[in-house]
């Protein structure tokens, strides 16, 4: 597998054709299978495009920080100034003016970075949603729905919480950690020294538990992946799933998601708990060596009160914003465990690979050549699921007009053909020719365009009926589609209901019987007035009488447009010009109806067996296929 990322880190475009590809923060020459860790730099490439605002934020950050460490020094000049009863208005003025500035640069520095969170999630997310509308069909397959989506919701919503709350910890405690261990040794190297062991100490400890909350955290992440993916399942086949009374098999499935959420969660805060009190005992311990070390030195002249006091200051600056860093230093592995699934989906190969060369636009059909090639002709091709082959060898053409019909077996492999036909995947051997060119380099958007499918289920998506029915030609006129809506006897339906077109389908048409559902897609397809119509199964859901009137339009249309037909029933085979028979992913035979009956034993077979013949009447051909 390749990588498409740009390597400029950037989402690119808006989606539209290949140049739209989404890059994110994959980056090229990345063996996108290899799932290496990402990396703290990866982190740092998110940020990429919020530059300002992350300069402005660190700088306000960096402004309110010094300000800070001006505090105990001039605590320190306070106590002298008190010691030699000087005036000390002034002073505490000061000191409040510098709290109240720190306090408000701190809060813009935060709301900034807050800012930058929300736009790392943004673009992520667009990403993310423009890389999977784009990606290959073959790698989706094995994806569950769920899981993709619960990256795009949860893993982006991760790792906008590191942003905003980590980098800000991490440069606050940074540079205050730098300023209060130089001011120490300034003020006394020996107690520095003191201090710095009993951190180092504690620093050891927690490097070590960081990695074991990373794996912990990706495990959590997993499992809310699985328990998301799981729902989805459920609530799609949510009246199967009543049917079967299997509501609590499935309450315990996803409990048990849950519960692999839990027990990582957990493992990740018995790992943090080891941390919480090395912190306290690093930082008591400090502070009492502090006091103890501090007493002598005061005592034997060492050191002065107000040296001692403004030490102590520094060291509760270098000490206690430990919590934050361990805070943030948590938040970053998690972070990290978001990003590796993110990046998982961001470099699955898009279905045009800009690395294979820009695609062969596909030439537009010609008025009237001498001689016009068939519109769609399949030459010697062989296609394999992974290993599993299912097309060998299977040669045949479509002509620009008439209706073909594709049968077999269920699983001979037809639905595939009309994949290799709409560019879904690519053959492993052999042709796949539109109009006489070889589809493989070319764009398939191009193909597309001149090609209306309707799939085996008819899915209809979320919207109204107009939404579904213009979907693949949103500029349709009301003339067009009231034409599409009698040619597929819907326009009783449309005056039916109270809303007519805009009327809502439901949850992938839900609202809808089968056999609307069926003639909503064909009127889909039918609209955008494609070259070649591709039916999967198209009149399986219908009644006996909408199924006769459906196969005549059918035989309309494919006199002027070429028509390929995977058919299940008689009706629509006996409407065919000619029909190819598949056996087990070979061609076993071609020709009209009447020709196979008389020359082929197998297609006599399958009209028996396997094809449904027209409801409500008894089956013509079985009398004929009878020995
Ligand atoms: N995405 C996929 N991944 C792996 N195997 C698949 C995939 N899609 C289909 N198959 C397998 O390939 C074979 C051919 O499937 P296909 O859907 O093309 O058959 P079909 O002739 O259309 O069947 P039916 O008439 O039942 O719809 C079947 O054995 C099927 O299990």
């Amino acid at each position: 597998m390749t990588d498409h990322a740009d390597p400029s880190g950037a989402t690119t475009g808006t989606g539209r054709g290949t140049e739209g590809v989404p890059a994110a923060v994959a980056r090229p020459g990345e063996n996108p299978a290899d799932g290496a860790r990402p990396g703290t730099r990866d982190l740092l490439r998110l940020l990429r495009g919020s530059g300002r605002t992350v300069g402005a934020s660190l700088a306000l950050t960096v402004v309110g920080t010094a300000l800070g460490l001006l505090q105990p020094l001039l605590t320190m000049r306070l106590i002298d100034r008190v010691s030699a009863d000087r005036a000390v208005t002034a002073l505490i003025v000061t000191l409040a003016a510098l709290f109240l500035v720190q306090a408000a640069l701190e809060a813009a520095g935060q709301y900034l970075l807050d800012v930058t969170g929300e736009s790392v999630v943004r673009r992520l997310r667009r990403g993310l949603v423009e890389r999977l509308l784009f990606v290959r069909l073959r790698d989706l397959d094995g994806r569950r729905a769920g899981d993709l989506l619960s990256r795009v919701g949860t893993d982006t919503t991760m790792l906008r919480d590191m942003v905003a709350g980590s980098f800000v910890q991490l440069v606050t405690v940074t540079i205050t950690g730098v300023g209060a261990a130089g001011l120490m040794l300034w003020i006394d190297p020996v107690m520095f020294l003191v201090v710095a062991g009993t951190l180092v100490i504690a620093a050891v400890l927690v490097a070590g538990v960081m990695a074991g909350i990373r794996t912990s955290t990706e495990q959590a992440l997993a499992g809310v992946g699985a328990m998301t993916a799981d729902l989805e399942r459920a609530l799609g086949g949510i009246r199967t799933v009543r049917a079967a009374r299997a509501e609590h098999r499935e309450a315990e499935r996803i409990g048990a998601d849950v519960d692999a959420a839990y027990t990582a969660g957990v493992r990740s805060a018995k790992l943090g708990s080891v941390v919480g009190p090395a912190m306290e005992i690093a930082v008591n311990g400090s502070f009492l060596l502090v006091l103890l070390v501090g007493a002598v030195r005061v005592s034997d002249g060492s050191m002065s009160v107000s040296e001692l006091v403004a030490f102590l200051l520094f060291a509760t600056y270098l000490v206690m914003p430990l919590a934050g860093l361990f805070n943030a230093l948590s938040l970053i592995q998690r972070g990290l465990g978001s990003l590796r699934r993110i990046e998982d989906v961001l470099r699955l190969p898009v279905e045009q690979d800009p690395e294979d060369g820009a695609p062969v636009p596909l030439p537009a059909p010609a008025a009237s050549p001498a001689t016009p090639p068939p519109l769609l002709e399949l030459r010697r091709v062989s296609f394999a699921y992974d290993d599993r082959p299912v097309l060998r060898d299977v040669s045949f053409s479509v002509p620009r007009t008439g209706l073909i019909a594709l049968v077999g077996r269920s699983g001979a492999g037809k639905t595939t053909i009309v994949s290799l036909a709409e560019k879904f995947h690519e053959p492993d051997a052999g042709h796949v020719l539109f109009d006489g060119v070889d589809v493989r380099g070319v764009d398939p958007r191009d193909l597309r365009a001149r090609i209306g499918l309707v799939e085996q289920h008819a899915p209809l998506l979320y919207g109204t009926l107009r939404d579904n029915l213009v979907y693949a030609k949103p500029e349709a006129s009301e003339r067009e589609i009231r034409e599409v809506l009698r040619m597929v006897n819907l326009e009783e339906l449309v005056e039916r209901l109270a809303n007519g077109l805009e009327t809502e389908v439901g949850d992938r048409g839900f609202n809808l019987s089968g056999g609307e559902r069926q003639r909503v897609a064909i009127a889909r397809a039918l609209l955008a007035r494609p070259e070649l119509v591709l039916l999967d199964e198209p009149t399986s859901q219908l009644d006996p009488i909408n199924e006769r009137e459906l196969t005549d339009v059918l035989r309309d249309i494919s006199r002027e447009r070429a028509l390929l037909v995977v058919a299940h029933r008689m009706s629509t085979v006996r409407a065919a010009d000619r029909i190819v028979v598949l056996d087990e992913g070979r061609v076993g035979a071609e020709g009209t109806h009447e020709q196979l009956l008389a020359e082929d034993p197998f297609y006599r077979r399958l009209t028996t067996d396997h094809l449904t013949p027209p409801l409500g009447r008894p089956a013509p051909d079985r009398s004929v296929a009878a020995p």
